[in-house]
């Protein structure tokens, strides 16, 4: 039985009984957020509470540098459809009824999700991120928030859209929450004007921010060419969009010279292999030559109406999968680089010190209970990217706190039903 208080403080907790790297391990929390010890067998320590794990495989939590968090209502809503259609026909007049308690529903259901499929960081670009602050502030779970600018060629509009980026960011670091880390997202090359990218590209800059932008989910390189000269990465180095704080959504149709600026930018490329598919982008992520350029790739669910779900585990798979049938090599992504991918890849593109368990990181880890999908345990790292879903995961820690215990969750009935309600009104008011 799970002690009901162990739920939800960064207090000294003994994690006894788990393997590590195939190993038998004990892992200590400290008690200020970060991993204090991990060693065979611990002995020295002030535990308030012991875990035992009962030969549990321990990871790093999962970073899934891209979503949308309250996107989760639409889940379901509508599939099977090419993305520009997708958007433009459902997603987009759906989202114009949103209020802020949808918002916050929405990515309390999201958070649920991803605590219970061991996410404990994920990189968010939505509106009204206050209220998704609000519901990640409840969760106990990590993220960077960023208001998606959109002001598709209109000036004035431009200047709104600045308005609330300035209001988001200022609320967002005024609430000193440090799990909470405010971002400035332009949505994409074919929503936001030359005037928006350099924006937000400035603002990053000034402050100290991560950028997260759509960059060539389909191919928008000829209208790009078109309409500016150039291909769309040269294009957002052009606006100064490139630099070692932008994370670069999808990036299916990078070519070479692309890769090449990325690298020498510092851009992060985050994969999202199941929304690719589902969307039939056309080309899988050059992972391959982006490996070889030193360009630091991680790993994305996107929104959960184009995935549908945000299961990283899920995700790791099938980026291992994508990549190799893609490319046509089936030593592409081997186990450890997915899982590298998933966790610390994410977290050195945010500049949090996670995704590795060891003394001094971040206490953000997950437990892989044994269960049918990960007997024998020759390689941990296999079995969790290859055979285990994220389902399988029942102990999540973020910042040293407990989030979920034995696949327990504080709350998540009620989320469960006002999420599902909430969701049902919104459509009822956007199709009314
Ligand atoms: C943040 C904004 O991005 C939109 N959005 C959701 N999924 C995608 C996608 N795959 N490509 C581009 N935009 C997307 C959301 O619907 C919202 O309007
Ligand atoms: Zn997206």
């Amino acid at each position: 039985m799970t002690e009901p208080d162990i739920f939800g403080k960064t207090v000294p907790i003994l994690i006894r009984n788990v393997t590590l790297n195939n190993k038998p391990a004990e892992i200590y929390l400290d008690g200020t957020g970060r991993i204090g010890s991990v060693a065979e067998k611990i002995t020295d320590h002030d535990a308030e509470f012991i875990i035992d794990g009962n030969g549990a495989a321990a990871l790093p939590g999962m970073v899934n540098m891209h979503t949308h968090s309250p996107m989760g209502l639409l889940r379901g809503y509508s599939d099977d459809m090419p993305l520009f259609e997708w958007l433009s026909t459902k997603i987009w007049p759906t989202e114009a009824h949103l209020t802020e308690n949808d918002i916050y529903w929405g990515a309390k259901l999201a958070c649920l999700e991803m605590i219970r499929t061991g996410t404990t960081t994920f990189n968010d670009m939505y509106f009204m991120m206050n209220n998704v602050a609000d519901a990640v502030d409840e969760a106990g779970i990590r993220a960077c928030l960023s208001y998606c600018m959109i002001d598709g060629g209109d000036h004035a509009k431009f200047e709104s859209e600045c308005s609330v980026m300035e209001k988001t960011v200022a609320a967002l670091k005024a609430r000193n929450n440090p799990r909470i880390m405010p971002g400035v997202s332009p949505h994409a090359i074919y929503t936001v004007s030359e005037e928006g990218l350099r924006w937000c590209a400035e603002f990053s800059r000034t402050e100290n921010i991560p950028l997260h932008i759509h960059v060539d989910e389909t191919d928008e390189n000829p209208d790009c060419i078109k309409a500016h000269g150039m291909r769309v990465v040269p294009w957002l180095d052009h606006c100064g969009v490139l630099s070692e704080r932008c994370i670069a959504a999808h990036c299916c149709w990078l070519d070479a010279e692309d890769i090449r600026l990325f690298a020498d930018r510092g851009v992060t490329a985050v994969h999202n292999p199941v929304s690719n598919m589902k969307l039939t982008v056309g080309r899988a992520l050059p992972y391959p030559e982006m490996k070889a350029a030193g360009v630091n790739v991680a790993l994305g669910t996107d929104g959960a109406s184009s995935n549908n779900d945000l299961d990283m585990f899920a995700e790791m798979k099938t980026a291992a999968l994508l990549q190799k049938f893609f490319w046509n090599d089936p030593t592409l992504m081997p186990a450890d680089e997915a899982l590298a991918v998933a966790s610390r890849n994410g977290a050195k593109a945010l500049g949090i010190n996670a995704g590795i368990i060891a003394p001094g990181y971040l206490a953000d880890l997950i437990l892989v209970g044994r269960n049918p999908t990960n007997v024998p345990a020759f390689n941990t790292t296999s079995n969790a990217v290859y055979a285990t879903g994220g389902l399988a995961v029942d102990t999540t820690i973020c910042n040293g706190a407990v989030l979920m215990h034995e696949g327990v969750i504080p709350g998540a009935e009620e989320i469960l039903q006002k999420a599902g309600e909430v969701a049902f009104d919104l459509v009822r008011r956007a199709t009314a």
